[in-house]
């Protein structure tokens, strides 16, 4: 019999992994990194409830609750809610713009400010993973947050001449939509009522709008970089006083490589969540 990884008990819905047992204090981060050494078993293997709003999982739910503590789960849910709201507030704006103007020109530039004050808000996602009240990895949630708020500030609020970018809406969208199902799942876990759709739509509909963002990003900063090139712009020359040179074009390109490695790991992760969430499947390591 394998035991279970760590994997398994950090990630979202696992139900073998919480019937485990409780764990209060969060698993090491990187191991709900894909790379690791491990199998997949059914639910029914394990003995475990692999289904969605059952009985078990709500006295599950309870124990999580129990095991945050009040104020962790208090600040959690207004959060959540907050964020969902953010993001509402953003997809209805986008919507409205587009039937009054028939265009995506000016879209950004209308819808910006709410932009970067909700997608700027997210980086607590990362001090709530640190601070161990959520048992997301630090790194699956620093590596999401940080390519966001780079693509909000050191690209789409820098280089004005690309916001009108066809792109920029292909992100935006593929963000509004993944964010609103994200936070929603995440509010009404926390309140014990997580209505199926909203638990199918979190582990379904990145199959497409993970790649549909990653394209509309990628896109915009490779739109951005004759402007980059040609202003230098965020670049360090030498001859300076601290002997430093930096190029904002090559970071750039770096960045743009970066995809390749990262992105799937990202995407396979959240494929193994499904497996696990929606169908119940837990990972589990073979013993030598
Ligand atoms: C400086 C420049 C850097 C550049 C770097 C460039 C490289 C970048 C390469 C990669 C590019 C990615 C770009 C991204 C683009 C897009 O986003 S496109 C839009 C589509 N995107 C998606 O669909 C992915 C969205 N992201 C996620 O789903 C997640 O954030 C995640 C980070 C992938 C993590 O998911 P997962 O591992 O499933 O964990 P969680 O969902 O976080 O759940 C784990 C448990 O934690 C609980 N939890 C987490 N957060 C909360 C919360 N806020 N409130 C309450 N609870 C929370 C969650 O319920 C789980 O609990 P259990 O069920 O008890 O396990």
């Amino acid at each position: 019999m394998g035991r279970l990884t760590e994997a398994a008990a950090a990630s979202g819905g696992a139900s073998a992994a919480r019937s485990a047992g409780p764990s209060p204090t969060p698993l090491p981060l990187s191991s709900t990194f894909p790379g690791c050494t491990a199998t997949m078993a059914s639910s029914e293997e394990d003995g475990t409830n692999g289904g969605a709003s059952e009985p078990g999982e709500e006295k599950e739910a309870t124990g999580k609750r129990r095991r945050l503590g009040l104020l962790a789960t208090v600040w959690l849910t207004f959060y959540n809610i907050a964020m969902t709201a953010g993001w509402l507030v953003l997809a209805i704006a986008m919507v409205r713009f587009y039937m009054e103007k028939g265009t995506h020109k000016g879209l950004y530039k209308s819808i910006q400010k709410t932009l970067k004050f909700f997608q700027t808000f997210a980086l607590l996602e990362i001090v709530h993973c640190l601070i161990g009240i959520v048992p997301t990895s630090v790194i699956v949630a620093g590596v999401q947050v940080s390519s966001r708020i780079f693509m909000v500030w050191l690209i789409t609020h820098s280089i004005k001449p690309i916001q009108n970018e066809e792109s920029v809406v292909l992100f935006l969208v593929a963000w509004t939509v993944t964010e609103i199902t994200r936070y929603s799942f995440y509010t009404f876990s926390l309140l014990d009522h997580l209505p199926y759709f909203i638990k199918w739509a979190r582990y379904n509909f990145f199959i497409i709008l993970y790649p549909v963002g990653v394209v509309g990003e990628l896109l915009t900063i490779y739109a951005a970089l004759p402007y980059v090139k040609k202003t230098g712009m965020f670049s360090i020359r030498l001859p300076n006083k601290y002997n430093v040179s930096f190029d904002y074009y090559y970071f750039l390109l770096i960045t743009m490589a970066s995809y390749i490695p990262l992105f799937p790991q990202l995407y396979f992760h959240m494929l193994r969540q499904r497996r696990k969430v929606l169908h119940g499947e837990v990972m589990v390591e073979k013993d030598d």
